[in-house]
């Protein structure tokens, strides 16, 4: 499909970036954070730039969780299955970004039109990974407090690079953007989309052509990866809250990376650099994308991705 002629980036923005940590749950926190982020995608839009959105949820929709389950312990409401609270938290996190994006354009004058598609993206329902949980969900605890949370309430935990402990659910790879064409149609009229939101809602195919969500929490950097490769976005950005990636990551020999290769990439994925559940699926996102044709990925913070495109700063990706 012939996309229109300005130069498309799909950006995809780290759900821990919106709610920074525990102490910034509130929806005003969550609000300021997007507020934030809009403000630097705009300078994006302001520049010329077409731009899909893809959005993390780990830590929203984790807490979406909790709130049904706690809510269903202490008053026997209704218990909200994962796939709706991944429902919930694209449109919780769409309206944020999306009033916000349109305010700071109004503020400058630009006349564009942002909207949030709820997303559905297919899975296999025998993806090996819904018997190994490893997408961290909602706030961080204590280790305690975290196995203590695994014997009374039955959750996988794990240890979340060096930020604490998380609760744990199945990320399946994500395999098909059910609303693909809408998307497409969207960004050729010239509407900012957020999509993919949190990966995207986890759907399965029954075998009977219907579809039906599935507890998981998708990689948000894999579904936004596969919607670039889609509509041949010319830039994939991961915005994340490190300006550059690291060789030897917090270690005393620590070395930024400017510039990597694909093979470069797979090297340092090898040698064990990135941070599983963190940096890592970031990297291999990126490598996913260029190996479908790609031009050019770039990781780095929001408040850089200006100077990033103007070729200043940044982890780049190239094939
Ligand atoms: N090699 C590395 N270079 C830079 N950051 C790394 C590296 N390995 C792990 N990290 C960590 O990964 C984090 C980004 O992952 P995460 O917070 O899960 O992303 P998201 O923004 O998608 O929520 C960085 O803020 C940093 O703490
Ligand atoms: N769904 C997802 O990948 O969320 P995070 O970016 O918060 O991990």
């Amino acid at each position: 499909m012939k996309m229109s002629r300005k130069k498309t980036a799909v950006i995809a923005i780290g759900g821990n970036s919106l709610i920074k940590d525990n102490a910034h749950q509130k929806i005003e926190d969550q609000y300021q954070a997007a507020k934030e982020t809009c403000y630097h995608i705009a300078d994006m839009i302001e520049a010329g730039w077409n731009v899909a959105i893809g959005h993390g949820n780990g830590p929203q929709v984790g807490l979406i969780l909790r709130q049904s389950e706690v809510a269903a312990k202490v008053e026997h409401l209704p218990e909200t299955p994962l796939d709706v609270c991944g429902a919930e938290s694209q449109g919780l996190i769409g309206y944020l970004l999306q009033q916000n994006l349109q305010n700071e354009l109004f503020r400058r004058k630009i006349h564009q039109n942002v909207a949030t598609v709820i997303t559905q993206v297919l899975v296999d329902k025998n993806d090996p990974a819904f018997q190994h949980p490893t997408k961290p969900i909602g706030g961080f605890m204590t280790e305690e407090e975290a196995k203590r949370k695994a014997e009374e309430l039955g959750w996988t935990v794990v240890e979340d690079a060096g930020r604490g402990w998380r609760r744990v659910v199945a990320s399946p790879d994500p395999k098909e953007v059910v609303e693909l064409d809408t998307i497409k149609a969207l960004i050729e009229a010239g509407v900012i989309v957020i999509t993919v939101g949190g990966g995207g809602i986890p759907v399965i195919d029954k075998g009977d052509g219907d579809y039906v969500g599935i507890a998981a929490v998708i990689d948000k950097d894999f579904a936004s990866s596969l919607l670039a490769q889609e509509i041949n976005a010319d830039i994939f950005i991961i915005s994340t809250a490190v300006e550059k990636v690291a060789l030897n990551y917090g270690k005393p020999n620590e070395k930024l990376i400017d510039r990597m290769t694909v093979a470069e990439a797979k090297q340092y994925i090898q040698e064990g650099h990135f941070a599983k559940g963190s940096m890592l699926p970031k990297v291999q996102a990126c490598i996913r994308y260029l190996e479908a044709g790609g031009k050019e990925a770039l990781i780095t913070s929001p408040e850089n991705i200006g100077r990033a495109l103007r070729g200043e700063t940044g982890t780049w990706i190239v094939p």
